[in-house]
């Protein structure tokens, strides 16, 4: 590693540096956050974006004594190697390795370690509030970009910050008019205005050669200049907006300069109540081939060619491209079907979709809550609305999904990609929780397709249901073959059959393979199973109850949080009609799970076929010797 860097034990070593130095520090940055993202893949364009604002932030605030919360977190690697972590680069994303995303555990200088955006504000006004209450004059400063500032938890928190002029809060908007695609809605639109409009800075330039060459230079003409310039800006840009809530704006500043950037988060340092700092950046700067990349800007990437820029790893055929391709076919039968992205149109497979009926395929912004709700509206106005999202991110929709679409039977069908064990992003974005969450919903119809061609027959019986909602969920990245079925019992797939068999297997989704593979282990030692695959987790097919009763054992495998997931459901079902047949339960144990790779993750929670084997044979024997107990 560089000099420059290397030589940093930490923030405060910053304000010793001179220009020089400062510059071949950003030059060192970038170098590292090049090899390091090649390497291991991770989001690229959205530090390279940061390199100066960073370094700015550092010098001018006192972290970690002065609070630095980055929104969503995936744009923290410079904030990393500035507090003292440039050396663990080299795992980024590895067990056991650096996070992509802040982490307590790893310093004292991170503070949110949830990658679900649009939080850093909130947590800001918190921070600020303690901060006043205890007397204390430190600083709190949140980084948040104009993608995350597009999601309503952003606006709320604003509301309260701007509510109290001696709240302490710097918010710095990294503008870099890109979530993955470019940021949609009103305020970017506005934004957009800004960094776009040719007029801004020669009409200010204009403005004060004229005030100032005449006899009346001074305050009058300051005013004056000041004046017209406020008014030139609100006509291109929303800070009237800001400040008309109470929000001093400083800005906009371009957030690639160090200096100019330093000098606009001393203002709002010393300014001692809540203001915002407009920052203009690039996605990828630095690197060409990323600022290039219209997709995304390399925002989240693949272990990459940094001579070109192209994965080293090229990704099979994954769940989202059989999504992509059959939502498609379903919208060319069906004129009625809509698309809603909440600002990943490529991430989860609306491109497509949006290429061919660009006017049915509407990106709200990082907006889940409202995606949904405006989803109820679309099913009300007689469309068939398909809201496509990271199963984690459905979370924070749980109300409108529960109240706004499921009490009026609204037609809607959601599709969650992501679902189950992510792994590399860490705790917050693994979709270990949506099976559980959606069986709470009356009247919902929750589908989990085991393989490619269940996902396109699931998704089709899903956008035929247009009195409820259906939610299809199925995992990230490569897709297995298809499983066939010897038989169909109700909407329950029987997979394996075995004569006088012992155990039920019930495999949900594609964890309905290490079902079967578990049988086969069994099938050694001569116990008989059968292995079904309900497809339909809710409602579960009453089939499950008679299935059950002829078998010893029912063992379910789910990659689902075990809390309220299939598995105790099926439990639940099996006691409510009265079969006492004892039920295993496998799947993510209830808690905040490490970044580590997906099949390490699945591999250590007993999610793989020979530990499923070895818990059902102690649970036979168990059984041999009249312990019944229930897991
Ligand atoms: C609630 C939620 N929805 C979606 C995402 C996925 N996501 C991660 S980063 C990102 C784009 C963020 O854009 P912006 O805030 O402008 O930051 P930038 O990457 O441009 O620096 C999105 C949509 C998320 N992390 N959280
Ligand atoms: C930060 C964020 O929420 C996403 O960019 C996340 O990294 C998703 O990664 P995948 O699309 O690779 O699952
Ligand atoms: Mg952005």
């Amino acid at each position: 590693m560089a000099s420059v860097l290397r030589s940093l034990s930490g923030p405060t070593d910053l304000r010793r540096l001179g220009d020089a130095e400062l510059t071949e520090l950003a030059t060192e940055i970038r170098q590292l956050l090049l090899e390091s993202v090649a390497a291991n893949g991770g989001h690229l364009g959205p530090n390279l974006g940061v390199v100066e604002l960073t370094i700015a932030l550092h010098r001018v605030f006192e972290s970690p004594r002065d609070r630095i919360v980055w929104d969503t977190g995936h744009q923290s690697y410079v904030h990393k190697m500035l507090t003292g972590r440039a050396d663990g680069f080299a795992t980024l994303r590895q067990e056991g390795g650096l996070s992509g995303y802040p982490s307590r555990s790893e310093s004292d200088h991170d503070w949110v370690e949830n990658s679900h955006a649009s939080t850093s504000l909130s947590y800001a006004d918190g921070l600020a509030r303690a901060y006043q209450l205890q007397g204390r004059d430190d600083h709190v400063v949140a980084v948040i970009g104009d993608g995350a500032l597009t999601g309503g938890m952003a606006w709320e928190a604003i509301n309260n910050i701007a509510a109290d002029p001696h709240r302490r809060v710097v918010i710095v908007v990294n503008d870099n008019g890109r979530s993955y695609t470019p940021t949609v809605g009103g305020l970017a639109n506005k934004l957009t205005e800004i960094r776009t409009n040719p007029r801004y800075e020669p009409t200010l330039t204009a403005i004060r050669e004229r005030l100032t060459s005449g006899h009346r230079i001074g305050e009058v003409a300051y005013e004056a200049l000041h004046a017209v310039k406020k008014g030139v800006k609100d006509a291109l840009a929303p800070q009237g907006m800001f400040e008309d809530l109470g929000i001093k704006y400083i800005g906009p500043v371009d957030g690639h300069d160090r200096t100019a950037m330093e000098q606009a988060l001393l203002a709002a340092k010393r300014f001692g109540g809540p203001v915002l700092v407009h920052a203009i950046t690039t996605k990828g700067q630095g690197y060409d081939i990323a600022v290039a990349n219209e997709n995304d800007q390399m925002h989240q990437s693949h272990p990459f060619d940094l001579a070109t820029g192209e994965a080293t790893t090229v990704a099979p055929a994954g769940w989202t491209s059989v999504f992509r391709d059959e939502i498609v076919r379903i919208a060319d039968e069906r004129p009625d079907v809509v698309g809603i992205t909440a600002a990943m149109l490529y991430p989860v497979g609306l491109d497509a979709f949006a290429d061919k009926f660009p006017d049915r395929v509407f990106d709200v912004g990082i907006a889940e809550q409202h995606a949904v709700t405006s989803a109820a509206g679309l099913a009300m106005g007689g469309l068939h609305p398909v809201v496509a999202v990271y199963a984690t991110f459905l979370n924070r929709a749980f109300d409108q999904v529960l109240l706004d679409v499921a009490l009026h039977r609204c037609g809607v069908t959601f599709v969650l990609d992501r679902a189950g064990v992510t792994g590399d992003d860490g705790a917050s974005h693994n979709g270990m929780w949506d099976l559980s969450l959606l069986q709470l919903v009356p009247g919902l119809h929750l589908a989990a397709p085991r393989d490619g061609g269940q996902l396109r027959e699931l998704l089709r019986e899903a956008v035929a249901i247009d009195d409820a909602p259906s939610v299809v969920r199925f995992a990230k990245g490569a897709v297995g073959p298809d499983i066939e079925a010897v038989d169909r019992v109700g909407t329950i797939d029987v997979l394996r059959r075995d004569a006088a068999a012992d155990v039920l297997f019930v495999g949900v989704g594609p964890l309905a393979q290490v079902a079967l593979d578990a049988a086969d282990h069994l099938a050694v030692d001569g116990v008989a199973s059968t292995v079904v695959d309900p497809r339909w987790v809710k409602p579960l097919d009453p089939a499950i109850t008679d299935l059950a009763r002829r078998h010893r054992i029912v063992v379910t495998v789910e990659d689902n949080g075990r809390q309220g997931g299939v598995g105790a459901t099926v439990a639940q079902t099996l006691h409510d009609a009265g079969v006492s047949v004892p039920v295993r339960i496998h799947g993510i144990t209830q808690e905040f799970l490490d970044h580590a790779k997906r099949g390490v993750i699945l591999e250590r929670l007993g999610l793989t076929p020979d530990a499923v084997a070895s818990d059902t044979r102690s649970a036979l024997s168990g059984l041999d010797t009249g312990n019944t107990q229930q897991g």
